[in-house]
Formats: C-alpha cells, structure tokens, sequence
C-alpha cells in the first residue's frame, strides 16, 4: 500500500486578501470529491500546474471533517494490530500545528485529542463487549526534535542533557532510548499530559507566525490490548513537522537562523528520501537527519498518512510548488502494511503436579521488532505475575500434549509469521465495502483463544515439558553466570542428562530467549558505554568538543556517576578557558597537538598494559569502560601470534582496494544488519554491534563515516584481524 497523501488548504487569516488567492481546488472527475491541487506557473501566470492527490480538502473544511474523513476509518486498523503514522508537512505558517494539535475549543480540536477520544471510546467498547475479558491500556510517548537532537517532552526542559536522547536501530525500527512513556487512563489524562507537554515543546514568534514551531513534534500513541495471556500492541504516532522556511522572508535573527537551518536540513533530507524511494534507489539517506531516521518513510510498517498543509495566497507560491512537488511524488512510496503480532504474556511457573495439565502449545515466539508491549501492560504483566506466584515469571512458552482447537492454530500461525496484507485489503477508507480484517483480540474470539484442548501428541516430541523448561532454566543460569563473571558465554554444551537430539524449535527458542535477555539487560548500559569510548577516542585526538559531546552524551546512561561529572566540568573548563583565549599562556595546543602525534605509541603502550590514564575506574561505569575498551585490545593479546597469518590472508593494505574488498567494505558501509550478518564469521550480535558503532560515527560528525579500509575494519571494536579475514574470505566468489 503506498503512502496515502493528502492536501488540505488553509483559509485566509485576518490579514490576508482574497485577492492574492492563487491556489485552487478541483476534481479529476465530475461530482467526485476534490483530488487535485491547481497553482499558476511563476514565470507565466497563463500556465497552471496541477498535482493530484488521494484527497484534498478546501479552506471550508473543519477539523471534524477532515478527522473523520482521513484518521477515524483507520482506528479499527490500529486496534487490529496495524501501526498507524500521521504526519502534517508543509511551509511554515501553512495550518501543521492547526491540523494536528488545533485549538482547545472542542469544535477546533485537531487530528491528535480526536484521535485519543476515538481510541479511549473504541477501547471502552471493546472492554464492554467482551464483558471485561479484554483490556486495553493506552500509553503515551512524546518528544520533539531540536536543532537535530531529541528532547522528551513529557520531562521538565531542566532535566535535558545538550546532546538529548540517542536514538537507536533495534530489529528494523528506530527506537529513542530513554524516553518516558506515560500511562492514560481517559481523555483529561490525555488532555493534562499533553497541554503540559506542549508548554515544554519549543516556538516562537517568527515574521511568518506567531507560533512558529522550532521543532518537529512525535506524539507516539501506544495501545496494548490484554485477553487472558495475550497482549496485542499497536502504535499510533502522530507528528507535527516544524515549516519549512525562507529566511529571505522571516527576517530572523541567529538563534532563529540555527533552528531553521537544522529545519530545513531535516525536510531536505525529507525530500532527498522521498525522491530516491520513488526513483527506487537502493541507498536512501534515512540517516542524514535524526526526523527522517524516525520517520522511516517507506521502511515502516502499517498506514502512513502525508498531510500538506498550504497556504493559499501568492506571498507563498514558490514554497508552495516546491511543496508540492515534493509530496506528490511521497503518494509513489510503498508501505507494507504488516498487523502486529499477538505476544503472550508471561506465565508464573506451575508446580510439578499440574504441569502437564495446561500447558499451551509450544509457538516461535512473535518476531521482537512487532513487539511493543506498552508501559501500562507491563506494569500490568508484573502485577499478574506478582499476584499469581512468587517466582519470576517466564517469557517463553512450552510444548504441550494437549489438544489444539483449529481455531488457535490460525491465531498461532500469525504469530509464526508476519502476515503481510495483500493488495486486496483495503483500507477502511478507501470504500465502504473494504475487506474487514478480524481482530486478533477484539472480536468475539475469545473461545478460540481459550486453553487447548486434547490433541494427539506432536511425533517431534522427544522430552518432556518439564525437562525442556529445566534447559531452559540452566541456560538463563549460564548465561547470567558468566555475565556475571564479566566474560563472553560459553558456548552451550549438552550436560549429560540433557537428549542429544534437542529439536530445532527448542534450540530456536533458547537462542531467542538468550538474546532478549542479553538485549534487555545490555542494551542501555553497552549504549553508555559507547559514548564513552568515542568520548576517549576524541580526546586521545585532541578533540575536546567531540570528548564533551560524548560524555555528557554518556551522562543519562550513568546518572550521578561522580567522576564522569568530574570529566565533564573539567572539559567545560577548559573549553571554556580556551574560547575566552586565557588558555594561550598555557602550552595546550602544544600538548594537544603531541597527545595527537603520540596517541598510536600510546595505543601500543596501552596493549602492552603499561600504561593507564587513571579514569574510569572504582565503580561500574568505570570499570565497564575499561572493560569495553580492553576487549579488543585482549584479543588482539592473545591473537598477537595468530595475527600475520590472519592479516596475510587479507590484500595488501597499500594497493588499490581489490573488488572482494570494495565488496565486503560496501556491505559493511550499508549499515544493514541483515547484509552484514550475512557476511562468514559474522552473527546477529556482531552485525548489530559494528552497525551501532557506524551509526555513532554517524551522530557525532557531518563527514563521511564509512569505513574505507580494511585496516580501518579492524579496529572497529569487536571486530580484529580473524573476523575480517574470515568475511573477506567468504566473499572468494568476488
Ligand atoms: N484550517 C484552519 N482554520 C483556521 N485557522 C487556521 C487553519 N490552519 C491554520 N490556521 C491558522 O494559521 C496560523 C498558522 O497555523 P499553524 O501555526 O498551525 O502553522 P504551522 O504550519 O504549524 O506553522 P509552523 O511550521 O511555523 O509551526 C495559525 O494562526 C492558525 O490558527
């Protein structure tokens, strides 16, 4: 399904004059609604323009119009799983803010408070139609991008961090890591939280309106529906585009000019993304804005909604075309519409003598990048696993010899597999007849989702429930064990009592049960963890700037962390001094320039353990950093004897790169998980860890970050001599 685009035309404000009206509206066919956009060409006002779209709505139309026309057909979606984006675009001063926030009388309620009453009504019918068997919680995220940083918006502006939230890539999509998520009971929930937040959102007065937004606003809308032991979640994100600007026209001053200029980059970039997915280009430049890379136009899944807003009058009209010509060609770029998938809560253990009287039919697990189980049922998944026992509860399920209803099998194998919509489902939208999809949860299902019955035992069934729920304990206690002891997992070994001939599906299973929780447990900490090394990376390069950025980058993954501060005040300090040029008495440029000359014979001094700078350690933070730091460099110990023979398999590092190496360096600059996890030596974790390290590279600096050498890949951390020579021999076709 492709992007659905829609243009919607302001009426003229209190100033503005009938007579300088140059935008129209029109149908393509006789007695339809209106779908074409008609504007005179600049150079000859005999000649007109018209751009088609899905829709278009006039300068009469209201708020209520336009919801019930382009958002209320899609809520049903949303609650059947399907993520929904709206998103308004336009020159500044062209109605955004109007369309999706809107006024606070009710008649002038925008696209995002209609949708909150729409979602709490339709999750109190839900609730009322299956007598209370399924709940629906809703839960709100919302933050702005600044100046191409990320601010949350539901947390006051004092505890911002300079550098805002990191984002990050997890299974396909772009998370924001740390961000709150608050929980919303019913629409004065909604309404407080959210007039609060906007107070936090940055505007101002510009010559072209009065309250302008300096930022690109993300309202993300989670709604997570629980029957029994299944949570359906959905997202519904709302965004609210900062306007393009001519600053030719809005007389701004610096802090404006920097706020439009990281704006205008941001919808550039927009425009550069637009027109490769429509040109089918292979590289997108999702990741030259922070708005883009969350926006993932075309990479997302669900139903995506493109509002133009523009302004009718003549003072607008190259910003209008240019508009134009941007969002007609978004209408040619394909979303997949791909449900959600029904997660399974998790269930507290049985004793012993029940364990085989329930239990539900062992199922893959639902893909982690469909799962979004929101605060408000996680809060709820905790206090049913308190209530109902008092040992942890599991996050996996377990093989049964009971019978499957047939109807269960068909919820199962959604889960087995995204389902992907074919053409012939339509959006509720596009006509009345629209093929309706069943809910996974809201329709009155629920018998099919109730406890299996008897069924004959699966032939693949070679131990029991309670031996395979016994591996699996041992393995979570492996793998904690030897996290705990700070080193890498051994390789899991078959004890002696376990059967030799673990099937497929369970292996499966422990291997995505060993990644969630490595994953749950790393992600935040190796995040912080990074910005750290690239912190020291920058001072050892005399890059002060770059040092500060990074460790107060590092700061909200550490909070309080005493020397860490230390670090920071005294890099303020000192740049503080530099800039007000006291620090010229001193001699550190001097020292700067020869920490830099100096730094590779520190770098071998350091692998030879000799030498340490003395931070970073007495605690956690520190002493992770150093551990972070020294693992390349212990591999690189206990490689030294290997490593000619490592690096002689590799070309010469002086010639011209060879094709296999053009080859391996191209996959690795993609930055896509899936290619590079393709690559021989390389795994999942490998992947994600080389394509986070790029893409910090990426955050921190406008230059080229790609690695260029093979060389260059060696010294990505993690990587080593080993696994490149292993990747650049698996390419030997080349
Ligand atoms: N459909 C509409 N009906 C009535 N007034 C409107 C409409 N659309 C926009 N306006 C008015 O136009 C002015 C500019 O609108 P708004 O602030 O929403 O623009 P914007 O595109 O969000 O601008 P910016 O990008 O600078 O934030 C506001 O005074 C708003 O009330």
């Amino acid at each position: 399904m492709s992007v659905r685009v829609v243009a919607r035309i302001r009426p003229l404000l209190k100033n503005e004059l009938d007579k300088d009206v140059i935008v129209t509206v029109d149908s393509a066919e006789e007695g339809r609604a209106p779908n074409l956009v008609k504007i005179p060409s600049p150079k000859n006002a005999a000649e007109e323009f018209t751009f088609a779209f899905n829709s278009v709505y006039d300068q009469q139309t209201s708020q209520e119009e336009l919801f019930s026309a382009e958002v209320a057909p899609h809520l049903k979606a949303l609650f059947q799983g399907l993520d929904l984006t709206f998103f308004a675009y336009g020159v500044t001063g062209t109605g955004k803010t109007h369309t999706m926030r809107g006024g606070l009388k009710l008649a002038e309620r925008g696209v995002i408070p209609r949708l909150l009453s729409g979602v709490f009504r339709r999750g109190k019918k839900i609730a009322k139609d299956t007598n209370g068997e399924t709940t629906v919680d809703v839960a709100l995220s919302y933050y702005e991008i600044y100046n191409d940083k990320v601010f949350d918006l539901l947390e006051p502006p004092e505890k911002r961090t300079p550098a805002g939230l990191p984002l990050r890539e997890k299974d396909g999509k772009t998370i924001v890591v740390g961000l709150s998520e608050r929980s919303c009971q019913d629409l004065k929930d909604f309404e407080t939280l959210y007039i609060e937040a906007n107070t936090n959102r940055v505007t101002a007065a510009t010559k072209l309106n009065a309250h302008s937004s300096r930022s690109h606003a993300i309202l993300r809308v989670t709604v997570t529906q629980t029957t029994g032991d299944m949570v359906l979640s959905s997202t519904a994100s709302a965004i609210d585009l900062a306007g393009s600007e001519d600053n030719r026209r809005t007389d701004n001053g610096k802090e404006r000019l920097v706020e439009s200029a990281a704006i205008n980059k941001s919808l550039f970039v927009l425009s550069q993304c637009i027109d490769a997915i429509s040109r089918g280009d292979k590289r997108i430049p999702y990741r030259e804005s922070k708005m883009t890379r969350i926006l993932s136009l075309g990479q997302n899944n669900g139903i995506t909604i493109m509002i133009l807003n523009l302004a009718p009058m003549r003072s607008y009209h190259l910003d209008t075309l240019s508009s134009l010509n941007v969002s007609s060609r978004a209408k040619r770029i394909e979303v997949r519409e791909i449900e959600n998938e029904v997660v399974f809560k998790m269930q507290p253990p049985r004793t012993t003598s029940n364990l085989m009287s329930g239990r539900q039919a062992l199922r893959p697990l639902t893909n982690a990048h469909n799962v979004h189980t929101g605060l408000a049922a996680k809060e709820k998944a905790a206090a049913a696993a308190a209530s109902a026992g008092d040992k942890p509860a599991k996050a996996f399920s377990v093989y049964t010899d009971r019978a499957k209803p047939p109807a269960r099998a068909a919820i199962t194998s959604n889960t087995a597999q995204p389902r992907r919509s074919t053409s012939t489902v339509k959006r509720p939208s596009d006509s009345a007849s629209g093929t309706e999809r069943p809910s996974k949860l809201a329709k009155p299902t629920h018998t099919s989702l109730s406890r299996p019955q008897a069924q004959p035992q699966p032939e693949t069934l070679s131990i029991s429930a309670a031996q395979i729920e016994a591996m699996v304990e041992r393995k979570v206690s492996e793998i904690l064990a030897s996290r705990a002891a700070a080193q890498p997992a051994p390789p899991s070994e078959p004890s002696q009592t376990e059967p030799s001939s673990i099937n497929d599906e369970v292996a499966r299973r422990l291997e995505a049960l060993e990644r969630r929780i490595e994953t749950s447990e790393s992600d935040s900490k190796s995040e912080g963890l990074r910005f750290l090394l690239q912190a020291r990376q920058a001072k050892e390069r005399g890059d002060d700037e770059g040092a500060l950025f990074c460790y107060e980058s590092a700061l909200p993954f550490f909070p309080g962390q005493a020397k860490l501060l230390g670090k920071i005040e005294r890099l303020t300090e000192k740049l503080a001094a530099k800039q007000a040029g006291s620090c010229a008495a001193e001699p550190e440029p001097t020292r700067d320039a020869e920490r830099v000359r100096k730094s590779k014979s520190r770098k071998e001094k350091r692998d030879a353990g000799s030498e340490h700078d003395g931070s970073f350690h007495g605690s956690d933070a520190d002493a992770d950093e150093e551990s972070f730091v020294d693992r390349p460099r212990k591999q690189s110990r206990k490689q030294a004897g290997r490593q000619p023979a490592a690096v002689s398999a590799l070309p010469d590092s002086d010639g011209p790169p060879t094709p296999r190496t053009q080859h391996l360096l191209s996959i690795v600059n993609s930055r896509d998980v899936a290619q590079i996890k393709a690559l021989h030596g390389f795994g999942a974790k490998k992947a994600r860890d080389l394509v986070d390290f790029l893409e910090l590279k990426d955050d921190y600096r406008d230059l080229n970050n790609d690695i260029q050498t093979l060389a260059q890949l060696r010294m990505v951390p993690g990587m080593g001599g080993r696994t490149v020579e292993r990747a650049y021999a698996g390419l030997a076709g080349v």
